[in-house]
C-alpha cells in the first residue's frame, strides 16, 4: 500500500518518479485560461481569512457541500453565517468527496500552498483553520503572492468585448510584477443573438466603442475595434462558449437582416440565429487568425440547469452539466468556412462531454497545417473532466490520432487563486502514463525524448504556440 499522496502519489513507475521530479516539477505554469479577477491582481490586497480565498467564488466546491445536505447559506453565505461556519461545512463535506479530484486538490492546496498537512474533515477544521489564516497575513498569499510563489508566468484572465481593460492596462505598466496578465476575448454576448443579454451587452458596445450599432457594418467594425484594443494591451488569446456548434453559411446581407430583426425586437428563429453566429463567428477568425491569436471553442455545456436557484445566484454558481447532441457536421463546416476563407486560427477546441474526445482528436488533424506545430489543438479535459481518468482519456485520444507531444497542456479555468495545484496533479498524470508505456514496453526508454516531450507539454509549448514571448 502507497501512503496517502505521498512524494510518489500518481507515479507508480520509476519512469514516472524520474519524469516528474526531473522534468515536469521544476517548470513554469502558463495559465492560459482561468477566469481570475484582474482588479483583484491589481489591488492586491491580503485575504480576511480562508474561507474568502478558498471557498467565495468556488463553484466546484460549492456542488459538493450540496450534494453532501449542506444548507445554501453555508454553502454561498447568508445572514448570521459566519465564514468559520461555512468553512467547517466545507471540512465536514471533504471526507466524502473521496474519488472526486475535490479531495486531492483541497489536501494539494492546503500542503503545497500553507504547509498544512492535516487531513481535512471537521476534527482537524479549527487547527486548519488557525494555521491558515495566521499564513494568510505574509505577503506571500497575496494574489500576486501567490501567482508568483506557484511559479506562474503568465495569466490569462476572461474578458467582455465591452471591458475596459482597466486592470490590464494599470498592471501592464508595472515594472516588478514578475508575471504576465493577459486579457483573452470572449464576445459570447455578440453571438447570442437570442439571448435577453442581447440588447443591453450592444449598449455597453456602443457606449465603449463610440460605434452607432444600428446596422450589422457597425457592428462588425466595433468587434474590430475591441479585438484591436484587446490586441494593443496584450491579448493574444479569445474564447468562445459555444454551447451548441451551430452552422449555417450565409452571406453578409443575410447576417444583417438577421441583426436588424434582432434590434426589432422580432423573434429570430433557430435557422437564423446559426447563420447570424456563423457569419460573425468567421468574421471573427479572419481577425484573430491575422493578429496570430489563438481561439478557443468551449463546447457543450448545459447551463443553468436549476432556473429557481439561477434566479437566486446567476451563472457559474454550480448549476450546469454536460450536454449531448450533434457535433462533428456542424464544428467541421464551421472550421472548414474558416479554412477556406483563409481565416483558420490556431484553435484549442474543448467539449465538456467526453464523448466527443475521439471525435474532436480526428477532426483537428483535418485542420492542420501552416506550419505550426499542433494549430488545431484537443483542448484540456476540461471542468467536469478534470479528473484523473478525463485527464488520461483526453491525453489517450489525442496520442491515439494525434500528437500528444505537440499538446499545449493544462489550464486551471479557475476563479480562484489557489487552484495551480492543479498543474501538478496534471503533471503527475501525464508523467505516469509515459511511465506506464515505457514500463509496458510500448515506447523506449529514452530520458532525453520523454524528458523534452514532458517538459513541452508541461510549459514549453504553450510559450512557443501562444507567442507569449513576443511582448
Ligand atoms: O471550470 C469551470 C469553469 O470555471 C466554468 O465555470 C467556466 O468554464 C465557465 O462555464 C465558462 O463558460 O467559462
Amino acid at each position: 500500500m502507497k501512503a496517502f499522496m505521498d512524494e510518489q502519489f500518481l507515479l507508480n513507475t520509476e519512469t514516472a518518479v524520474t519524469l516528474y521530479e526531473q522534468f515536469a516539477k521544476s517548470m513554469p505554469i502558463i495559465d492560459y485560461h482561468c477566469h481570475l479577477d484582474p482588479k483583484a491582481i491589481y489591488e492586491d490586497k491580503p485575504f480576511a481569512n480562508l474561507t474568502e480565498v478558498w471557498l467565495y467564488g468556488d463553484h466546484y466546491k460549492w456542488r459538493a457541500m450540496r450534494a453532501n445536505g449542506i444548507e445554501e447559506q453555508y454553502v454561498t453565505g447568508g445572514e448570521g453565517v459566519s465564514d468559520y461556519d461555512r468553512f467547517l461545512a466545507y471540512a465536514k463535506t471533504v471526507p466524502m468527496t473521496l474519488g472526486n479530484p475535490l479531495y486531492h486538490w483541497s489536501h494539494l492546496e492546503l500542503r503545497r500552498l500553507f504547509g498544512i498537512d492535516e487531513l481535512i474533515n471537521e476534527k482537524n477544521a479549527p487547527v486548519i483553520w488557525e494555521k491558515a489564516n495566521a499564513r494568510l497575513g505574509e505577503q506571500s498569499f497575496t494574489p500576486r503572492g501567490l501567482i508568483r510563489g506557484s511559479n506562474v508566468r503568465v495569466v490569462c484572465t476572461t474578458d467582455d468585448p465591452a471591458d475596459t481593460l482597466e486592470y490590464h492596462r494599470k498592471l501592464s505598466e508595472e515594472q516588478e510584477l514578475g508575471f504576465q496578465v493577459r486579457p483573452s476575448f470572449r464576445p459570447d454576448k455578440a453571438l447570442e443573438i437570442n439571448r435577453a443579454t442581447f440588447l443591453p451587452w450592444l449598449q455597453r458596445l456602443e457606449e465603449v466603442s463610440g460605434y452607432q450599432l444600428g446596422d450589422y457594418e457597425q457592428l462588425l467594425k466595433a468587434l474590430g475595434a475591441r479585438v484591436q484594443y484587446f490586441h494593443d494591451t496584450g491579448c493574444l488569446l479569445s474564447d468562445h462558449a459555444i454551447d451548441k456548434v451551430m452552422y449555417a453559411e450565409a452571406t453578409k446581407e443575410q447576417a444583417a437582416a438577421i441583426y436588424e430583426k434582432a434590434l426589432r425586437g422580432e423573434a429570430v428563429s433557430l435557422e437564423e440565429e446559426a447563420a447570424y453566429k456563423s457569419y460573425t463567428l468567421l468574421y471573427l477568425g479572419r481577425l484573430y487568425a491575422e493578429l496570430g491569436w489563438t481561439m478557443q471553442l468551449h463546447i457543450k455545456a448545459h447551463r443553468n440547469n436549476n432556473s429557481a436557484m439561477y434566479d437566486k445566484l446567476g451563472p457559474d454558481t454550480g448549476y450546469d452539466s454536460i450536454n449531448d447532441g450533434p457535433l462533428a457536421e456542424p464544428l467541421v463546416k464551421l472550421l472548414d468556412g474558416m479554412e477556406r476563407g483563409g481565416g483558420l486560427p490556431r484553435t484549442i477546441l474543448y467539449s465538456l462531454n467526453a464523448a466527443d474526445n475521439d471525435v474532436l482528436a480526428s477532426i483537428i488533424g483535418s485542420f492542420q497545417g501552416g506550419g505550426i506545430p499542433g494549430k488545431i489543438q484537443l483542448g484540456s479535459a476540461w471542468w467536469f473532466n478534470d479528473t484523473i481518468d478525463g485527464m488520461l482519456a483526453q491525453m489517450k485520444s489525442l496520442a491515439n490520432m494525434g500528437l500528444l507531444a505537440r499538446f499545449v497542456g493544462m489550464l486551471t479555468d479557475s476563479r480562484s487563486f489557489l487552484s495551480y495545484p492543479r498543474h501538478e496533479y496534471f503533471r503527475r498524470i501525464l508523467c505516469n502514463l509515459l511511465g506506464d508505456w515505457v514500463e509496458a514496453g510500448l515506447v523506449p526508454h529514452d530520458m532525453e525524448l520523454l524528458g523534452s516531450i514532458v517538459e513541452g507539454i508541461c510549459y514549453r509549448n504553450a510559450e512557443q504556440y501562444f507567442n507569449f514571448g513576443a511582448k
